[in-house]
């Protein structure tokens, strides 16, 4: 069987993203799966595989694609920028390191809409970097939506015993109740819905959280429950989406993580992601829901305290890449886990 090409973004060149892209293109179930094509930076690269002492040769593809046959002891990478060291100390990116991680997430998008690739796997950015740089985006998820043009798009983080798909991402706290829409919510819920049937689960059971403590305790703590939430869940099951609640967010993740949901819609950032993070920090990927493309990532940052020591995890990143690879397997076979 042909493996498909995965397009792997090196993220910050100044934190751990070389070093964990080196290790996980080691990983013996990544070579099976998938050939690899790593946008990033040639020095960033051959630093990384000096740290973790990876035994991988830097094969520099300007313009081609690995081959049918690519060796495992090859890293196959498209330089993108070519960072002086000053540019590239740990932990401190710079503007022109910040313009680098953005090239190499709008490359990718580029070669994954032009299907040169069948899926992205990005290494982790610094957001406050990437906006220095000029670039005015919350993270990858909204880059790549405004990139593929996609409205309703949703952040699912995901592990073997949780899934959590966010409403909203990247919002101040003060804000999410005002964001917390009849609209959004549904989106979200049907997004959700469709992308989980197709790629993770056939007819997914979704549990719907509340935003307030015991669901609003009958309008005492809070009405997003009674005046959005609900008829939000109503109405997407009068479309059929077999979705639940509201429910309170702080017994369900007990239920949830025992297997009784395919995914559970979250209000907002750390509602899903500290129970995600809690169970799946190793192994949890991030996934964007609702694009034309296949993206899928590392479920952490750059982890600065970490980068030049050859210690991070990089199991994050074998997942990402792992999940991409079989995303596309099921999109390239034209049939989801469900219906479409
Ligand atoms: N997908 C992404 O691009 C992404 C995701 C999350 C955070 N970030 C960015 O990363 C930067 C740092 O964020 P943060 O400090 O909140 O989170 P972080 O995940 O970088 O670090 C939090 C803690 O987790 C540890 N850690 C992270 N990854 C690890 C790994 N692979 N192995 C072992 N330990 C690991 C770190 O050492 C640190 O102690 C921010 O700029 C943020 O925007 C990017
Ligand atoms: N919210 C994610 C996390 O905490 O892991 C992360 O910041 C990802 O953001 P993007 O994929 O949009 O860059």
């Amino acid at each position: 069987m042909k493996r498909p090409i995965i397009a792997v973004t090196m993220g910050d060149p100044t934190g751990i993203g070389p070093e964990i892209i080196a290790r996980a293109l080691r990983d013996s179930e990544v070579l099976l799966s998938c050939r690899h094509l790593v946008l990033g930076d040639l020095s960033a690269m051959e630093r990384a595989l000096a740290i973790t002492g990876e035994p991988s040769r830097i094969e520099v593809l300007d313009h081609g694609m690995p081959p049918v046959d690519d060796r495992p002891d090859r890293i196959y990478l498209r330089p993108l920028s070519y960072l002086s060291p000053a540019d590239m100390v740990f932990g401190a990116p710079s503007p022109a390191s910040g313009a680098a991680m953005y090239d190499y997430i709008t490359t990718a998008a580029k070669l994954c809409l032009a299907g040169a690739v069948a899926g992205m796997a990005t290494a982790p950015i610094n957001k406050e970097a990437l906006n220095r740089a000029g670039h005015h985006y919350p993270g990858h998820t909204e880059l790549l939506a405004e990139l593929t043009g996609t409205e309703q798009f949703v952040m699912m983080l995901a592990g073997d015993r949780l899934r959590v798909a966010l409403v909203t991402i990247h919002e101040a706290l003060a804000d999410v109740p005002r964001l917390v829409t009849f609209d959004r919510v549904l989106s979200t819920i049907r997004t959700t819905h469709r992308d989980v049937n197709r790629y993770f689960s056939a007819n997914p059971r979704l549990a719907v959280l509340s935003l307030n403590p015991h669901c609003g305790e009958g309008g005492l703590f809070g009405a997003e429950e009674t005046r959005v939430i609900s008829p939000a869940i109503a109405a997407a099951r009068a479309e059929g989406i077999d979705a639940v609640g509201p429910l309170s967010a702080d017994t369900l993740f007990h239920f949830a993580a025992q297997g009784g949901y395919d995914a559970v819609v979250c209000m907002y950032h750390d509602q899903g992601l500290i129970p995600l993070k809690l169970l799946h920090f190793d192994d949890g990927v991030n996934v964007t829901l609702g694009l034309p493309i296949i993206r899928t990532s590392v479920d952490h940052g750059t982890a600065y305290d970490l980068a030049g020591t050859g210690k991070a995890n990089f199991r994050s990143m074998v997942a990402a890449i792992l999940m991409a690879a079989r995303m596309a397997s099921v999109r390239d076979r034209g049939q989801g886990k469900g219906e479409p």
